[in-house]
């Protein structure tokens, strides 16, 4: 059989309707045609071509990403695409740009922090891109204290303005997106200093470049950070450096839906809580999340697709060596991976919801499930960014030797990657957020506050911190409750443990802080537990189609099984599972990775990814791999002459001397 036909042959194998999980991936019917057709417009359109795009300068790959964006931008125009179409159409352009920070940022931040009136004035322009924005919070020498922020804004009430000013090197801002080179205004975070008193940070619109010819406008000095992490990759991206020095806004550029600066200069606050300053992190670690199951499943897809594809060893009277995919090893690696990109699909699906929910209630002036937004935003950007960034170099190890080249597409996807265990809050920084509100939660049961939502669970924690794992064979673990106790029991344990062991100290910060790598991995167990209820609660959906809850069941069952193989010190130290339950749940997982190997190509072709949003030789639909990669040699710029520049400068001599001393 020829590589190219193994693909095909997987194909035939698989067990259930593909069509369908398609639309259950895309998340709906609509979705799934729009994703369809917007995909197949991005591939096929020779402007968005990025197969090159590792080889490029800095400049000229900064400049094909302008190319890009306005082109897309021009597309989004001429087609009349609607929003849901814009954003399919950034994510298949797969090239991180300004335009993100400006739509992804700087509008959702005068949304939910500018009063009407500022939205009025400010929304019109920016959503016909006549002015571009970006989000310029973090400083060169405060990111995740964000209260610790050094530039000031002062009121100045002779002029009725305020005075922008960076009054140190550490308060420079530093990184914000679009700001390198692009952004002509900014909502800066600057603490807000009125008659010499100092009322914490605020977003202020600030107008950075001019309208007419793009250069800083008087006061301000602002330039690009530099070269990033991998070739291509967040390279695209103008991350920017930018000082003041003393430059004036009017007073009513100040964002002012959470707190108002009246013209004599008095600070008023609204009832909103001061929390809605940080709004726009919630909403953009909200999309993180779904955001990490796409950056998997591609991982994952290349990885499938070509473990099917590469033999070794086995071969059989000279016939056929072993596809990889079908070691145990190969398998207990990659098919945990697959069963994660769905996991977070449906929990970025939950997430995203939760927000729409909350969004809601905050214009009704209903702050009460606020904290819980927040705890689920955080915690889930978390676990699933870095989840899903040491997904990815599993999925290049997994392909071995031909993961590494750049042409499998891992390397540069890698790198594009992983910042997002950084921006939008440090993981460990946002972990800690969420064990702050679990030791909230568990230091007010039994005040007559029952927990609700994700922490719903804790008011059982009598049941759950007594109860025996009622597991005795295999199967037993095939059952959602079984597994939801588990993680529930898990969850509650830790959290309880860590509360009791702050009770000892009596200074509650200084507790916090000695206990944290405790708390942390708490807050890692009660998010598990919210991906995999998440998980079992859309399995309690109708879903069509023939098998594909089946195959849904599988892989909701290996995602539990694995976290909780992985976590075992956990589920056995708080004695949520006995080691035997432990060992038996390792045999269920075995028979579910045999169960689901069948079906494993059809579920990677469910995402419906192109093999140019794949950007992957390895990845590809065909499987056509060994002709490609060898075709693909050749197009090296190192290929382009047979005796490479440089050989006679310093190869030659070296030869030459070589050929000397050994006649001597
Ligand atoms: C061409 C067309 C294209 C069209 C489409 C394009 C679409 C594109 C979409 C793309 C999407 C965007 C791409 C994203 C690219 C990424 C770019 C990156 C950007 C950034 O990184 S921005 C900077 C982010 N910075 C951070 O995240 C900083 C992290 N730090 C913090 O968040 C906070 O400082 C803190 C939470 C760690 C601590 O804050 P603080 O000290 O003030 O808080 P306390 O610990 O004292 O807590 C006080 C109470 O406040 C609660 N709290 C904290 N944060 C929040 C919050 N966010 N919301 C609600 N409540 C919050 C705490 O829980 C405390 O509560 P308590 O009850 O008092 O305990
Ligand atoms: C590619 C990229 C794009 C970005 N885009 C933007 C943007 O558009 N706008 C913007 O404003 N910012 C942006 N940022 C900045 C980003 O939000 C910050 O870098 C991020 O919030 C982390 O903050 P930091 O750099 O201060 O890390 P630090 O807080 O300095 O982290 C350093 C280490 O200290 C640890 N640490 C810090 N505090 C604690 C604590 N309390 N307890 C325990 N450990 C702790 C962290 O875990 C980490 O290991 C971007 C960053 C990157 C990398």
């Amino acid at each position: 059989m020829e590589a190219v036909d193994y693909l095909a042959e997987e194909r035939r194998k698989a067990e259930f309707d593909v069509e369908e999980m398609k639309i259950v991936w895309a998340g709906s019917r609509h979705a799934y045609e729009i994703s369809d057709r917007v995909s197949r417009l991005v591939a096929s359109d020779p402007v968005f071509r990025k197969d090159n795009r590792t080889m490029l300068s800095r400049k000229d790959l900064f400049k094909d990403t302008l190319r890009k964006a306005a082109h897309a931008w021009k597309r989004i125009i001429e087609l009349r695409l609607s929003e849901e179409e814009a954003k399919t159409l950034r994510f298949y352009v797969d090239q991180p740009a300004y335009t993100d920070l400006h739509w992804g940022m700087f509008i959702p931040a005068i949304k939910g922090q500018g009063t009407e009136e500022q939205q009025q004035k400010w929304l019109p322009m920016a959503y016909k891109m006549q002015i571009i924005g970006c989000y310029a919070q973090t400083e060169l020498g405060h990111g995740s204290n964000v209260q610790g922020l050094e530039t000031t804004a002062k009121f100045d009430p002779q002029t009725d303005e305020f005075v922008i000013h960076s009054p140190t090197l550490t308060s420079s801002k530093w990184w914000p997106g679009g700001l390198g080179k692009v952004s002509t205004h900014a909502v800066v975070y600057a603490r807000l200093i009125i008659d010499g008193q100092d009322h914490g940070v605020h977003g202020f619109i600030v107008q950075l470049r001019s309208l007419d010819d793009h250069s800083p406008l008087p006061g301000i000095t602002v330039g690009d950070v530099g070269m990033k992490f991998g070739s291509g990759a967040y390279n695209s991206m103008d991350n920017g450096v930018l000082r003041f020095d003393h430059v004036r806004i009017p007073r009513n550029q100040m964002l002012m839906r959470v707190s108002q600066v009246t013209r004599e200069g008095k600070y008023m606050q609204s009832d909103v809580p001061r929390q809605l300053v940080y709004g726009t992190m919630v909403y953009v670690r909200q999309t993180i999340v779904s955001d990490a199951s796409r950056a998997l499943s591609r991982a994952v897809c290349i990885a499938t697709r070509y473990s099917a594809v590469r033999r070794q060893f086995g071969s059989q009277n000279g016939g056929p060596e072993t596809q990889v995919i079908n070691y145990k090893t190969q398998q207990s690696r990659l098919f945990p991976l697959l069963a994660s990109a769905y996991a977070f699909k449906f929990v970025g699906e939950w997430l995203k919801w939760l927000y729409a929910d909350v969004t809601q209630r905050l214009e009704a002036n209903d702050f009460s499930t606020l904290p819980e937004a927040h705890a689920c935003t955080a915690g889930l950007k978390s676990v699933t960014t870095s989840a899903t960034a040491d997904a990815i170099e599993e999925c290049r190890k997994l392909c071995g030797g031909h993961g590494y080249l750049s042409s499998s597409g891992l390397p540069e996807l890698f790198a594009v990657y992983i910042p997002a265990c950084t921006y939008e809050g440090d993981n460990i920084v946002l972990l800690l957020q969420v064990a702050r509100f679990l030791m909230k939660t568990v230091s007010q049961l039994g005040s007559g506050k029952n927990p609700v939502g994700t922490t719903a669970y804790m008011g059982r924690v009598e049941h759950l911190t007594q109860c025996n794992c009622e597991v005795q064979r295999a199967e037993d673990w095939l059952k959602p409750s079984v597994i939801l106790e588990a993680f529930e029991a898990r969850a509650a344990r830790m959290s309880v443990a860590c509360a009791k062991s702050l009770s000892k100290f009596s200074n509650p910060e200084e507790g916090f802080a000695e206990l944290s790598a405790d708390l942390v991995e708490a807050a890692v167990a009660h998010c598990q537990l919210i991906i995999v209820s998440k998980f079992i609660e859309k399995l309690q959906q109708d879903i069509p189609g023939k098998g594909v809850k089946r195959q849904l069941e599988t892989l909701c069952n290996i995602y539990a099984l694995y976290l909780l193989h992985k976590h075992l010190g956990d589920f056995i130290s708080t004695g949520s599972i006995s080691p035997k339950q432990g060992a038996l749940a390792n045999e269920q997982l075995r028979l579910l990775y045999s169960q689901v190997r069948p079906s494993v190509i059809a579920l990677v072709d469910a995402f419906n990814y192109t093999d140019h949003y794949l950007g992957s030789i390895l990845g590809c639909y065909d499987g056509n791999v060994y002709q490609k990669l060898y075709d693909e040699a050749w197009k090296d710029p190192l290929n382009e002459t047979v005796v490479p520049d440089g050989y006679h400068e310093y190869i030659r001599p070296i030869l030459k001397q070589h050929i000397r001393n050994a006649r001597l």
